[in-house]
């Protein structure tokens, strides 16, 4: 066995000289392994985002491959603290069986827009491939606004409309969380801080909306997997209006808090938008050195 798989089955205390300085306990996580070979493994491929950007989708869509293991619901470990501090042993936990030879992943679409995360997903594993999903800014405000919309109508509560949320002083309201969201230049200078381009793949949502198979052989080819989804797993649902995903003869839509009708912006505050974010997706275009057609 290679020397350095040692440090897993001796205690954090006894290595405290051996250990760089940068070492944290939290770096332990030890599986128990069934007799079948399943175990629960962390993820070796994040889905960090976008919030709104299509980060179901993506997930299921990545499930569809046999090599795929994904955690059913958005764990929040490295953005909330309360989870942070319960370390490695309960993250891992949350993860679903997989054999050796399958990819866990998981899904938080808060992670991209939260600054501490980068780091400590590179403390985990500096190797973490990371998946990006990203939509047209405006796109994603709208839809960002609609969601906290559903929810307050739901829960009874008042709410603003999109225009008043949107506009502050005949401006657009950078206090408003979800343009801040949509700023993506500023989010992925912090990624990039830890890990090289290369290790993003930027999944484009606006094209998984339109046409999911090519942006699916894409993030195959990013993760190494052997071409396993096709097109066959794809059929357009006209009630729907959306793509949904066929396994076998097992049909599914995403639930449906997933596809909403927004609502109709004002088009003086949606071109005040699609000025507002030419310039900052301008930066995040020469940052990724790739363009995407948004507004
Ligand atoms: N196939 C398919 N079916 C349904 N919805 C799809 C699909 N592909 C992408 N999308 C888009 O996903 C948007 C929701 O994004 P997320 O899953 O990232 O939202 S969340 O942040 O987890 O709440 C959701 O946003 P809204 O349209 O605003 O509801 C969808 O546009």
């Amino acid at each position: 066995r290679p020397r350095f798989d040692l440090k897993y089955r001796i205690p954090p205390h006894a290595m405290r000289y051996t250990l760089p300085n940068n070492y944290s306990s939290q770096k332990i996580y030890q599986p128990l392994v069934f007799p079948n070979g399943t175990s629960q493994r962390l993820p070796q491929t994040i889905i960090i985002g976008v919030r709104k950007g299509g980060t179901r989708a993506l997930l299921e869509m990545l499930n569809l491959h046999p090599d795929v293991t994904a955690a059913e619901s958005e764990i929040h470990f490295f953005d909330w603290e309360e989870n942070y501090a319960k370390g490695l042993q309960w993250y891992g936990k949350q993860m679903p069986l997989s054999y050796p030879r399958q990819l866990t992943v998981e899904k938080t679409p808060a992670y991209f827009t939260s600054s501490e995360v980068p780091e400590r997903i590179y403390n985990m594993n500096k190797t973490t491939r990371l998946l990006l999903i990203l939509r047209d800014p405006t796109e994603r405000v709208i839809s960002d606004y609609t969601q906290v919309f559903f929810n307050r109508m739901q829960k009874h509560k008042p709410f603003q409309s999109v225009e008043e949320m949107l506009i502050r002083n005949g401006r657009v309201n950078l206090d408003y969380k979800a343009v801040n969201r949509s700023l993506y230049y500023i989010h992925m200078q912090n990624w990039l801080k830890y890990f090289p381009l290369s290790q993003i793949h930027i999944v484009d949502g606006d094209q998984l909306i339109k046409e999911p198979f090519p942006e699916m052989e894409k993030v195959e080819r990013f993760l190494m997997l052997s071409p396993r989804i096709n097109a066959s797993n794809f059929y357009f649902n006209k009630t729907k209006g959306f793509y949904c995903l066929r396994d076998g003869v097992r049909e599914r839509c995403l639930h449906e808090s997933k596809g909403r009708t927004h609502p109709q912006v004002d088009s003086t505050v949606l071109n005040k938008l699609h000025e507002f974010f030419s310039e900052p997706n301008r930066k995040f275009f020469e940052t990724v050195g790739r363009t995407f057609d948004w507004h």
